[in-house]
C-alpha cells in the first residue's frame, strides 16, 4: 500500500477558517491536479470532520480520466473512504451517493442505530474501540484491493495517520492566502508531537497558480 496525503493550506498553514467551512485556497491548477491524482488512486479517504464540514463528493471531475481509469481496468471513479468511529457520517452525504463505492470505517463506539443507517449506503469495516485503528482499517481496506492510497483531510485524521507511521508521501499545495485563527485547523492536529517528529524528505518544489506545490517523502 502507498499513502499520499494531499492538502492546500494558506500561507499561514491552515486547512480551513476557524468556521471551519471549505475554503478555495487552490487554483485551477492545482484542482486539476488534485484531480489527477484522485484519477490515479484507488481510494480517497477523509475524515468525518471533513464530511460534516465540506460535504465533499470526492470523485474524479474530468470525464476524460474517467474514461482512462476504464480503459486501464479500473472502475470508473476511485472508492471513497470515510474514517467515523462513531458514524456520525449523515446518509444523505454526497459521499454516500451512488457515484463510487464508499467504505465507512467505524470503531466499536459506533451505535447500532447508525450502523444499520449506513449499512445501505457503504461498506462498513470496523476497527478499533473507542476509536478507529487505522493499522487495522487500512489492513482491512489493502485486502480490498485498494493499495493507492490518496487522504484528502482533515487535519486530525493526517495527524492520526502520521503517528501510525501510515504516510508515505505528503503533496502540499501553500496558497497565497493568510487565513489566522489559533482555533482554524492545520495540517495536522490532534495532541501533536512532542519528540520523535515524522521526519520529511523534498522530492520536487513547484511554483502553481500564485503558491507553491511541495512534495515530501517521509523518512522511515
Ligand atoms: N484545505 C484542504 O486541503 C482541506 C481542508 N479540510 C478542512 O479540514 C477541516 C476538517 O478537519 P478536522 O476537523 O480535523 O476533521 P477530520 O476530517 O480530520 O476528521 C476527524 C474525525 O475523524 C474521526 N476519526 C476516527 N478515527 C480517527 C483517528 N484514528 N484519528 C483521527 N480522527 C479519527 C473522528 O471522529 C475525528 O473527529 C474542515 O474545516 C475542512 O474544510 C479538509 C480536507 C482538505
Ligand atoms: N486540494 C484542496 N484545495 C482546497 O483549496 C480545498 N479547499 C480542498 N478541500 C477539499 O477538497 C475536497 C472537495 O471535494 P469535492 O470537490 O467535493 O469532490 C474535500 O476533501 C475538501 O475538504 N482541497
Amino acid at each position: 500500500m502507498h499513502v499520499v496525503v494531499n492538502a492546500a493550506t494558506s500561507a499561514d498553514g491552515k486547512l480551513s477558517s476557524r468556521r471551519r467551512e471549505q475554503i478555495a485556497i487552490s487554483g485551477e491548477a492545482d484542482f486539476e491536479r488534485v484531480d489527477r491524482l484522485r484519477a490515479y488512486s484507488d481510494a480517497v479517504v477523509v475524515g468525518v470532520g471533513t464530511v460534516l464540514a465540506d460535504d465533499p463528493h470526492l470523485t474524479v471531475k474530468d470525464e476524460s480520466l474517467c474514461d482512462e481509469r476504464l480503459e486501464r481496468g479500473e472502475p470508473k471513479q476511485p472508492a471513497r473512504v470515510v474514517v467515523d468511529s462513531k458514524g456520525r457520517t449523515p446518509t444523505d452525504a454526497a459521499v454516500l451517493d451512488d457515484a463510487a463505492t464508499t467504505y465507512v470505517c467505524l470503531s466499536e463506539a459506533a451505535p447500532v442505530g447508525s450502523r444499520m443507517d449506513l449499512v445501505d449506503h457503504a461498506e462498513l469495516v470496523t476497527a478499533g474501540n473507542d476509536r478507529v485503528d487505522l493499522l487495522r482499517a487500512f489492513a482491512a481496506l489493502e485486502e480490498q484491493g485498494l493499495e493507492r492510497i490518496m487522504v484528502e483531510g482533515g487535519g486530525e485524521l493526517i495527524f492520526s495517520l502520521f503517528e501510525a507511521g501510515l504516510v508515505d508521501e505528503l503533496r502540499l499545495f501553500v496558497g497565497p492566502k493568510v487565513i489566522g485563527g489559533r482555533d482554524a485547523p492545520t495540517l495536522a492536529d490532534g495532541e501533536g508531537f512532542v519528540e520523535e517528529f515524522p521526519l520529511l524528505h523534498l522530492e520536487d518544489l513547484e511554483r502553481l497558480d500564485d503558491g507553491a506545490l511541495l512534495r515530501w517523502t517521509v523518512e522511515d
